[in-house]
């Protein structure tokens, strides 16, 4: 496995943790390692930002979450249960209280339901009496904006994006769910409405009680929204922590160029530096070692030799790299560890 190493969980307080992922597709070409072994934790009340480019991974790490595809291995622990060990039956009940928000809020809504019977679907599934079903369906739209009848007697097909995103929030919560899995909820949205779905989210957050992975390639809206950030590239972890830290002082070179190649407006933190070049190597033939090093201005022989394992390189603070930087310097333990020869991961 060429996974990252989990020194960067924070214990049996998580709501959600996640060990040494794996989630491999068998495709014509061959086998797709899509996730290769990715860890994490999210405590209670918390948002994690889920960061990387369109292909490293982020997706099947949350559908994984969820089980919603085969081929996936690893250990994933919700509310101290074994997700990956429960019955297909427990499983269905342990989707209610993690329920996922996709990307295309149209395609994931039933076109042939109208919006009110969308958002009581989890009720009747869960076998709620009929009262509680339109009463709570009726609640949860209008508290998300769509109260009036002209939105709940219509089919998805008749809204605009935001509105079936709202729709597809609404029928998240009526099922009264502890975590919420974001899978890039607002990019399919027009700039204007994404700000709202986001600070629609956020106020959910609060007053339901919720826990939140939220998914994007964008970095500014993972920045607005997160709390502690996860940056996967090609399939693993690179940096992971505060939200704060990271994008301040971003550690991983992968992290320092996905941020130089967004364009910043802040005269304090111009991370001047080479940004990202080049294309991402295909999952199906990864580079040995770290899987960065293929595009990494900072490679060295060991980096193509041996996989980094994840380290605090400042406190709650955690990068897969062997020679990190620490406000723009290479860390100071990068050289000890690198003589003592890093441990090839399993
Ligand atoms: N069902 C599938 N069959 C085969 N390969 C897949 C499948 N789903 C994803 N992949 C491949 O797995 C890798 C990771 O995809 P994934 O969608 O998880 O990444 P992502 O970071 O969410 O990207 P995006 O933002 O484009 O969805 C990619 O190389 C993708 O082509």
């Amino acid at each position: 496995m060429s996974g990252s190493g989990n020194a960067h969980l924070r214990g049996e307080n998580a709501l959600l943790t996640v060990e040494d992922l794996v989630v491999e597709y068998t495709t014509a070409a061959g086998t797709v390692q899509a996730v290769a072994g990715v860890s994490f934790d999210v405590m209670p009340g918390e948002t994690l930002g889920i960061v990387g480019e369109s292909g490293c991974g982020k997706s099947s790490t949350g559908r994984a979450v969820l089980r919603l595809d085969h081929g996936a291995t690893g250990r994933i622990t919700f509310g101290g249960e074994r997700v990956d060990q429960v019955s297909e039956k427990r499983m269905r009940e342990l989707r209610r209280d993690m329920q996922m928000i996709f990307q295309d809020p149209v395609a994931s809504l039933n076109p042939r339901r109208s919006v009110k019977h969308i958002v009581a679907e989890g009720l009747v599934a869960a076998g709620r009496p009929a009262r509680e079903q339109a009463e709570v369906a009726a609640s949860t739209l209008e508290r998300v904006g769509l109260g009036d009848e002209r939105f709940t007697d219509v089919l998805p097909r008749q809204l605009s994006g935001g509105q079936a995103q709202r729709v597809a929030i609404a029928r998240a919560l009526a099922v009264g769910p502890r975590l919420l899995l974001c899978d890039e909820p607002v990019s399919a949205l027009d700039v204007s409405v994404q700000a709202q779905i986001l600070n629609l989210i956020e106020d959910l957050k609060a007053e339901y009680d919720l826990t939140v992975v939220f998914i994007a390639h964008d970095l500014s809206v993972v920045r607005s929204v997160s709390d502690v950030v996860m940056v996967m590239y090609l399939g693993t972890v690179c940096e992971f922590g505060d939200a704060l830290e990271v994008y301040d002082h971003p550690a991983h070179p992968y992290t320092r160029a996905l941020l130089n190649s967004v364009p910043t407006t802040d005269p304090e933190n111009p991370f001047e530096g080479p940004a990202l070049e080049g294309d991402v190597p295909s999952p199906l033939d990864p580079p040995s070692g770290c899987r960065f090093s293929t595009r990494c201005p900072r490679v060295q022989e060991v980096c193509r030799g041996e996989s980094p394992l994840m380290r605090e390189v400042r406190p709650g603070q955690y990068a897969a790299c062997h020679f990190p930087l620490v406000d723009g310097e290479p860390a100071e333990s990068a050289v000890p560890d690198h003589r003592a020869g890093i441990r090839k991961s399993e």
